[in-house]
């Protein structure tokens, strides 16, 4: 794989993941292409050969790998014919058919990376369809493995759960450091310091967690042994009963991944 053209390329998420991707050498600079509705896209100043268009059929010219990093409802506005033609979609709840349907093109990776890939900590599944070929299923592997972990999977419905589940990225754990920060605020500890405290918290966590073979449960299990402080606000948590809102909360983000394109 040569050339990368990306369309939607000014925005968060293909920022988040080819900045690593050139940190990485993986794509030279000269050999990328970004398309955006105004041409000027901020955040690869540090790579000035990076080409930039308003069109996306010079971009396509340009380039062996097609990349989708436009939001769904932008779809309509595009217009291209990819038959025969190697693409990687991004975007949430756009079907490999419905991308076949619009574009023509079949040989295609989805794939459901998140935000944190701007950190190298996406968790990036991805499904290719048959006609992928060797060369095009590794170079997705090593695109997405830059910017975290890249897990390849053989059903596509899986990815809507995981647009559920990882593609919302800190989003979810964010409404729970957001509460706890409330929460000491209300306390009595100044803001600055709360929030301070609970990021530290959640980098230790996640570190934690990451790093050690004990799951999340066994460490729930191991604080409610000590039957302490922990255990109070723990049990007090699973009476008012967490777990059914976040199975709520995930339950409603993958009916609207599962809605599609929209
Ligand atoms: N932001 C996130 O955390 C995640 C986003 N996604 C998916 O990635 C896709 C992009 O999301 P974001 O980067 O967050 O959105 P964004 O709005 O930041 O970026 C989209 C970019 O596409 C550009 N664009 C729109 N129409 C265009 C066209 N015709 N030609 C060229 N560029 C065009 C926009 O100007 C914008 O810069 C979406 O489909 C989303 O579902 C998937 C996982 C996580
Ligand atoms: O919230 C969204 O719809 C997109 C898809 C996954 C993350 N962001």
């Amino acid at each position: 794989m040569t050339h990368i053209g990306v369309i939607g390329g000014g925005g968060w998420l293909a920022g988040a993941l080819l900045r690593p991707v050139l940190a990485d050498r993986i794509v030279k600079p000269a050999d990328l292409v970004l398309s955006s509705r105004s041409g000027n896209i901020s955040g690869f100043e540090a790579w000035p050969g990076v080409h930039m268009t308003t069109d996306n059929s010079i971009l396509v010219d340009a380039s062996d790998v097609i990349v989708f990093s436009v939001r769904p409802s932008d779809l309509d506005e595009i217009d291209l014919d990819l038959r025969g033609r190697f693409v990687i979609s991004v975007m949430a709840s756009v079907s490999v058919d419905e991308i076949t349907d619009r574009f023509g093109a079949r040989r295609i990776v989805r794939a459901m990376p998140n935000a944190c890939a701007e950190q190298r900590q996406s968790f990036t599944p991805w499904f290719a369809t048959d006609d992928v070929r060797k060369s095009e299923a590794e170079f997705a592997q090593s695109f997405f493995s830059a910017s975290g972990r890249a897990h390849f999977i053989t059903n596509e419905h899986e990815l809507d759960y995981f647009t559920a589940l990882t593609g919302s990225g800190a989003a979810f754990p964010a409404l729970v450091a957001d509460a706890m920060i409330r929460h000491a605020i209300e306390a009595g500890i100044d803001p600055e310091t709360a929030d301070l405290a609970v990021r530290q918290l959640f980098l230790g966590a996640a570190t934690q967690m990451a790093s050690i073979s004990d799951t999340p449960a066994d460490i729930v299990e191991l604080f409610m042994e000590y039957r302490g402080t922990t255990a109070a606000g723990l049990s007090a948590m699973i009476d008012a009963d967490l777990a059914h809102a976040v199975f709520m909360g995930l339950t409603a983000a993958r009916r609207r991944a599962m809605q599609g394109a929209d």
